[in-house]
């Protein structure tokens, strides 16, 4: 990987590696682009196979960001963290502490949160060293932990994507497969169980599925066989790039609408689908609920205020739906328009020199 070709190709700003000896710490920061505002993005501890793989993984998630921040309307730009390590075995509170150090090092161009990996306890430890970390334990009311904000905008999200195929946002008899019952997920299965769908679910943690088939009455399958069900609505909530050239052909449903980031493996498999008639629900607006709620702490925290925003998300998809058809393009290329344009207004009225910038954490 020619990494500087790679960051020129696709304009990122800035790529950081970090290194502790003592606490085993090996991790990568990616900040995308800081037009709209610091780059707002989770950490993710995860057992990658390879160098290479983590720090695409960051660059590809950091991107993430940048547009679904400018999707949801947020004065934040787009960033992300790798953590090279087992979570259930590599993590140690100095850890946290050297990786807040490097956060810090950065003075606010990333502010980091939870992702896959990481909890809300990390982000406390990564406290003890910075201020520029959300998520974490000492806001009332929302527990730091962002991801049942997440589920209920993923919900609302699929039944914006149930009114565009079928007319009527009732999932009420839908059949919908849930890949990966964890922290959103579980919390999304609640949602869809209490309105009447039927789910089918998969993960790769056996004490998932046994919860969600004695909690929702929900048939379990193998990992595998969640692309081949019969189903309306296929939700995918575990890792990226799981709607590829292997996995199309055998996806049954109408509607493609779940938490996980980076869903397509590239832009181009979202035109497929598109041409094959299932609606794809761009994963960076409908998952937006997670960063809208920690965004908010930037402000001081306020739960109406961020479930106000969240509830947003059903107009915005309305909005995509709309462009999508308007301009016969398929929906991940409208939510891209739409979160580019918004980008390039700020960037553009951003051409006055100032002396010290007006900056989004002044108000902390
Ligand atoms: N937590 C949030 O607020 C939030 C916000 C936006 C996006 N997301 C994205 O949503 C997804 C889920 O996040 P989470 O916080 O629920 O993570 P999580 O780790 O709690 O849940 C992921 C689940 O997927 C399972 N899994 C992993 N690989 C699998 C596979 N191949 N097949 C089936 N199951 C598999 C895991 O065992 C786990 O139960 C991630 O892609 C994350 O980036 C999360
Ligand atoms: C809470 C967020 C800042 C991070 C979250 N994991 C996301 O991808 O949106």
């Amino acid at each position: 990987m020619e990494i500087f070709s790679y960051l020129e190709e696709y304009d990122y700003e800035q790529l950081v590696f970090c290194q502790d000896k003592n606490s085993g710490l090996k991790a990568v920061i990616a900040i995308h682009d800081t037009t709209l505002g610091p780059a707002l993005g989770g950490t993710r501890m995860w057992t990658y196979h390879s160098e290479k793989e983590a720090i695409e993984d960051a660059l590809r998630l950091a991107k993430g960001m940048t547009y679904k921040n400018a999707a949801a309307g947020l004065n934040l730009g787009g960033g992300k963290a790798v953590i090279i390590g087992d979570p259930k075995t590599d993590k140690n509170p100095e850890l946290f502490r050297a990786f807040g150090r490097y956060v810090q090092s950065l003075s606010g161009r990333y502010i980091t949160a939870v992702d896959v990996g990481t909890t809300e306890e990390d982000m406390d430890l990564i406290h003890t060293e910075t201020d520029y970390v959300t998520g974490i334990s000492r806001y009332d009311g929302t527990e730091g932990n962002p991801s049942p904000v997440t589920a209920y905008g993923v919900y609302k999200g699929i039944k914006a994507a149930a009114n565009e195929a079928y007319g009527d946002d009732s999932l009420n008899g839908k059949t919908i497969a849930v890949q990966g019952v964890g922290n959103v997920a579980y919390t999304l299965c609640e949602f869809l169980h209490k309105e009447g769908a039927n789910l089918i679910v998969t993960d790769i943690n056996q004490e998932a599925i046994d919860q969600a088939v004695e909690a929702f009455g929900a048939t379990a399958v193998d990992p595998d066989a969640i692309y081949d069900v019969d189903c309306d609505i296929y939700a995918p909530c575990a890792m990226g790039a799981t709607i590829n050239d292997e996995t199309i052909p055998r996806i049954k449903a109408r509607i493609i609408a779940g938490s996980a980031n980076n869903q397509l493996k590239t832009s181009e498999h979202g035109e497929i689908i598109h041409e094959k008639g299932i609606l794809y629900v761009p994963d960076y607006v409908i998952n937006s609920g997670g960063v809208i709620n920690v965004a908010d702490e930037l402000n001081g925290y306020n739960p109406e205020r961020a479930m106000k925003k969240v509830e947003t998300i059903y107009d915005s998809l309305n909005k995509v739906f709309e462009i999508s058809r308007r301009d016969n393009i398929p929906t991940n290329i409208a939510a891209d328009r739409m979160a580019e344009e918004r980008i390039e207004s700020v960037r553009n009225s951003r051409n006055q020199f100032l002396i010290k910038e007006h900056h989004i954490l002044s108000r902390r």
